[in-house]
């Protein structure tokens, strides 16, 4: 008998740790019914977790004929072991469409190591642990626009998405959005340190410095107006924001952030050569 829920892709993680958290965390908040839904996680504590996070959810210690019957095999896993993960599992797969998350590994090498084209990599960020994440995704030739819809509609629960043409382009996403959120942290611990050496309580400091970084993201998105136009609004002329911004030029801050995203791009294809085949 056809089950109530089975209109639902059923769905398979391999690997359970904060990304698959994050894209199940958004599934289950959207509705996808968690008997839809099966982890394959080795480490016990870590599916100790998932248990309590979402009960009722399958949790696996290792591959076995589960795969066979998956519509999707989420990868997320670190690139390190990637390799060694899908040997377990290959034996054992059906014809799924498979989405991997890991950082620069090529669609090449998961075709190769899982004898299959169907095949979408997807960068996305932790800020998807809150439904407000921004993935990059790119498909292999062979996906059909059903793969693409059935990616996009799981992507989808976890914020935003956007399409990109190559994997090279992929890295790229990986610089700014995926490793983008660290940047981002980055700013807010400095902004806190700054603010609490001007004489600031650490709490207060930290606390204008998260508001300041979600109001001007927030203006960002909603004016739909150019960031250069909307810091211009923010420095009077001899004023104080004219200072600051004249001292971060002086650093060539702009120029030491490139030189930091193009070093985050340069180790996602590293990464994809060192732990690819
Ligand atoms: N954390 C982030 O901000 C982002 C991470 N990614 C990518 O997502 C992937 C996963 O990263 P995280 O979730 O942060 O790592 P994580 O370390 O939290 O999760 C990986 C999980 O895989 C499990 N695992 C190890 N070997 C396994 C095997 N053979 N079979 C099944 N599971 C196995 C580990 O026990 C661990 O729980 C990485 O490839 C990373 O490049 C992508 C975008 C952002
Ligand atoms: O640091 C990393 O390698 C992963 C990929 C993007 C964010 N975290």
């Amino acid at each position: 008998m056809t089950s109530p829920t089975s209109r639902f892709p059923l769905i398979t993680f391999v690997g359970g740790g904060n990304m698959a958290s994050a894209i199940l965390g958004g599934l289950v908040r959207q509705g996808h019914p968690v008997d839809r839904m099966q982890v394959i996680e080795p480490w016990d504590e870590q599916r100790a977790r998932l248990a309590q996070q979402f009960p009722g959810l399958t949790l696996l210690a290792a591959a076995g004929p589960e795969l066979a019957t998956p519509d999707l095999v989420i990868w997320a896993i670190k690139p390190q072991t990637f390799r060694e993960a899908a040997a377990a599992a290959a034996d054992f797969l059906g014809h799924p469409l498979h989405l991997s998350v890991a950082a620069g590994i090529t669609s090449d090498s998961i075709a190769r190591w899982l004898g299959s084209e169907r095949i979408v990599r997807a960068m996305p960020n932790t800020p998807a642990l809150v439904g407000l994440g921004m993935t990059g995704l790119v498909a292999r030739t062979a996906v059909t626009p059903e793969d693409r819809t059935l990616a996009e509609s799981v992507i989808r629960t976890t914020g935003e998405l956007v399409w990109v043409s190559t994997e090279a382009d992929l890295d790229a996403v990986t610089a700014l959005s995926g490793s983008g959120p660290a940047y981002v942290f980055y700013f807010l611990e400095a902004m806190r340190d700054a603010g609490t050496r001007m004489g600031l309580p650490p709490e207060v400091a930290y606390q204008l410095a998260v508001g300041t970084f979600v109001g001007a993201a927030t203006l960002a998105q909603r004016s739909g107006e150019p960031p250069q136009v909307l810091r211009e609004r923010v420095t009077s002329k001899g004023g104080t924001t004219h200072a600051a911004i004249t001292s971060m030029d002086a650093a060539d801050i702009k120029g030491l952030f490139e030189t930091a995203l193009k070093a985050a791009q340069t180790r996602a294809a590293e990464l994809g050569q060192a732990f690819g085949a």
